[in-house]
């Protein structure tokens, strides 16, 4: 359906959006079409989008147009990496590096404060150009600004081009869904473009070695969270090997629903920016992993946010008057 200028939607309210059941599966989208010159068409694809943030806060995406050379580029990177002797691992140790990037070892983190750590290792990157490796200012990328590291080129040949290659398709990506996600805000397609020039845009190889037997609640892969990092997160694009099951999403029903991975697809889920930016319309929601799959698992998030000095007022479509918001919790009770 179209919107007409004469006819605009009323705010999204939350009362008025969201479904009254939970949800037992993660939707599907195909991202195929959405360059279409028919806006029938993409916007059809941001009415899944719409329905799939604020229902779940979690979708796959098909058709996504990532090469899979350059996942399975950064596979092997990842796999070749994490396979390194500890020691040499932790030169790179995310500790030393003023703007957290590097290394980070088995249980070195701790996600869900309620555990005791985490069941996996990662390797954390942000932006640099693709061929001269020059970084953004701290003007452009506040707190988080500053060099990558990497493990020497002799050591590991190719796995600084790799795992690059795989993180600039994915920010091409991210910059991609801006407008599918402003269509599905009913926000004009360009909203987004002057807050997204210089995106935040984190990544991580993530290895998760194998749980068997008897698995404690409170050492699992990754614990229960929502993706946050000081709420510069709108939405993340992971990528998780095929055939192995290992994450979780918490439905409103408060079971966990299997994230099963779907080959050729990326997994997609909204973060706590989004959540706020939008006053709670998209769903930020608590996910975790646990690897019981008895082989080493790998995932790459990339966690994406605007540029980092957006100011987060509540967005346009996302404002209600207190006229509003009572009738729509009027509504809500008088149904
Ligand atoms: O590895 C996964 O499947 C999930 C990773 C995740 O949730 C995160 O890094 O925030
Ligand atoms: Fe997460």
């Amino acid at each position: 359906m179209l919107d007409t200028p004469d006819k605009p939607r009323r705010p999204l309210i939350l009362a008025d959006v969201r479904t009254d059941s939970t949800f037992n599966d993660i939707p599907v989208i195909d991202l195929k079409g959405a360059n279409s010159a028919d806006p029938a068409v993409k916007r059809d694809i941001a009415d899944q989008i719409r329905d799939a943030s604020i229902n779940v806060g979690f979708f796959y995406f098909k058709g996504h147009g990532i090469p899979e050379s350059a996942l399975s580029g950064a596979l092997t990177a990842a796999k070749h990496f994490f396979a390194l002797p500890e020691a040499i691992k932790m030169e790179l140790d995310i500790h030393k590096s003023e703007n957290f990037k590097g290394y980070t070892a088995l249980l070195g983190e701790n996600t869900n404060p309620e555990n005791r750590g985490d069941l996996h290792e990662g390797f954390d990157l942000g932006w640099e150009e693709p061929n001269t490796g020059a970084v953004r200012s701290s003007e452009e990328d506040g707190s988080m600004a500053g060099e990558n590291v990497w493990p020497d080129d002799g050591l590991l040949p190719g796995f600084r081009q790799a795992v690059l290659d795989y993180y600039h398709a994915a920010v091409r990506l991210g910059q991609y869904l801006f407008p599918l996600f402003a269509l599905a805000l009913d926000l004009p397609e360009n909203f987004f473009a002057d807050k997204t020039t210089k995106p935040a845009a984190i990544m991580r190889l993530l290895h998760y070695p194998p749980q068997t037997g008897i698995v404690d609640d409170r050492i699992i892969g990754i614990g229960a969270h929502t993706d946050a990092d000081g709420d510069t997160q709108c939405f993340t694009i992971l990528w998780q090997q095929d055939d192995i099951e290992a994450l979780q999403v918490l439905n409103t029903a408060g079971k966990w629903v299997d994230a099963v991975p779907i080959p050729g697809s990326l997994v997609v889920n909204i973060g706590d920016q989004f959540a706020r930016w939008t006053n709670d319309v998209f769903r930020s929601t608590v996910h975790r992993a646990i690897n019981r799959s008895g082989v080493e698992r790998y995932s790459i998030p990339l966690f994406f946010g605007t540029d980092y000095n957006v100011p987060l007022e509540a967005l346009p479509s996302c404002v209600v008057t207190a006229g509003d918001y009572v009738k729509s919790r009027l509504e809500a009770t008088y149904f």
